[in-house]
């Protein structure tokens, strides 16, 4: 594979992973990172100490937190910011686009307001860009066990499978391991709606409700995500790969899982703020908690863990009174969501 230049836009621990991946893969990578305190110790410790203190960052590897200096003759923008930052990050870039560009987003969530997947943002605030050259790198895959070089699996995913199997190349390693997909909504409906599932899936840590109870969870959750995809025009294929079961069982039972352990705490009776204060790593499912509920109400979709994720975390809900809730539901057809019709604009 011919090295290619790449700007991973975002330094906490995904996108340092990622630097970190593909310069071993012999890339030349630049990676930016917002503070220049933070730029600097990581040019002059070879660590990213405070998100990923587990790798070494080559010394091939160049660190700036000059925006425009990164992405300065790259080919490939890797945007590894939180999906919430995407649009305020990237906006700035818009007149950096050249003809050939590819932008991969590793940012998993829905923007608020607008309900954008991170492709959608991208799209929208990089209007040069060949729309087929923007899309999303997603799969099961724990920043930390990347840098560790633990066998990893993950889905490129491009309207245009030309984009995806070139992103494919790029991004292969012995211990990362490339598939390609053209559904690029269902990629990202998948590994965004799953975070909602994390946190509900750590709520049920937290209340101790057993393997069963998370079980059911993953499954049901499972049948949420797949609704909803399908409403937003998603192949019902692509649930059961690396974005769709595959992300949602790593999150709802990883260690590493932000989200999980976040809902852990909320599970355990704190509050959102009381919880969301233990670290400063994003957690994703929060925001994307608001959005999905609106695209649910948008779409007529029924998601009740979302919206009993969305009761707890923002209308107070007791988290074992939305457990009781759950369980009193009407009884159903177990496989009713894949007759979801696809969303035809009208709002229900
Ligand atoms: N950590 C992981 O294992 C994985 C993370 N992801 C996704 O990658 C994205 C980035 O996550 P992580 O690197 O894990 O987050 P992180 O919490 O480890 O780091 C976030 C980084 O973004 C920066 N940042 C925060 N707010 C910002 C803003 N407004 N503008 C610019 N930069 C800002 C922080 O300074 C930090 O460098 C998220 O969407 C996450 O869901 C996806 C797969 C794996
Ligand atoms: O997306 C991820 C793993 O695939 C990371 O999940 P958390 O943000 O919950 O740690």
């Amino acid at each position: 594979m011919t090295p290619t230049r790449i700007a991973v836009l975002g330094a906490g621990s995904w996108g340092t992973a990622l630097a970190v991946s593909l310069a071993r893969g012999g890339h030349a990578v630049t990676l930016w990172a917002r503070r220049e305190d933070a730029a600097a110790a990581i040019r002059d410790t070879r660590r990213n100490a405070p998100y990923l203190p587990e790798a070494e960052v080559p010394a091939s590897v160049a660190v700036t937190s000059d925006l425009g200096a990164a992405v300065n003759g790259a080919d490939v923008w890797l945007v590894a910011v939180p999906s919430q930052s995407v649009r305020d990050v990237m906006a700035p870039l818009a007149d950096c686009v050249a003809d050939r560009l590819v932008v991969v987003s590793v940012a998993k969530g829905i923007e608020t307001d607008t309900l954008l997947t991170t492709s959608g943002v991208l799209r929208e605030v990089l209007p040069t860009a060949d729309p087929d050259r923007v899309g999303v790198l997603y799969g099961p895959s724990h920043a930390e066990e990347v840098a560790l070089e633990k066998p990893t699996s993950v889905v490129a995913a491009f309207s245009d499978g030309r984009i995806a199997s070139l992103v494919q190349q790029v991004f292969m390693r012995p211990a990362l391991r490339v598939y390609t997909n053209t559904d690029l909504v269902g990629v990202e409906v998948g590994g965004s709606v799953k975070n909602v599932m994390a946190v509900a899936a750590g709520m049920a840590d937290g209340l101790g409700l057993g393997d069963n109870a998370k079980a059911a969870l993953v499954t049901r959750g499972l049948a949420e995500i797949t609704r909803l995809g399908l409403a937003l025009g998603a192949d019902a294929h692509t649930f059961a790969g690396l974005a769709g079961l595959g992300d949602l069982v790593v999150t709802c039972f990883s260690r590493h899982s932000r989200n999980r352990a976040f809902g852990e705490r909320v599970g355990r009776g704190e509050t959102r703020a009381e919880a969301l204060g233990h670290s400063t790593m994003v957690v994703e499912g929060v925001r994307t908690t608001e959005s999905v509920r609106q695209l649910a109400d948008r779409t007529g979709v029924e998601m009740p863990i979302t919206e009993a994720v969305h009761a707890i975390l923002f209308d107070g809900l007791d988290p074992a009174a939305a457990v009781g809730q759950l369980m009193e539901r009407d009884p159903k057809l177990e496989a009713a969501h894949f007759d979801t019709p696809a969303f035809d604009g009208t709002e229900a």
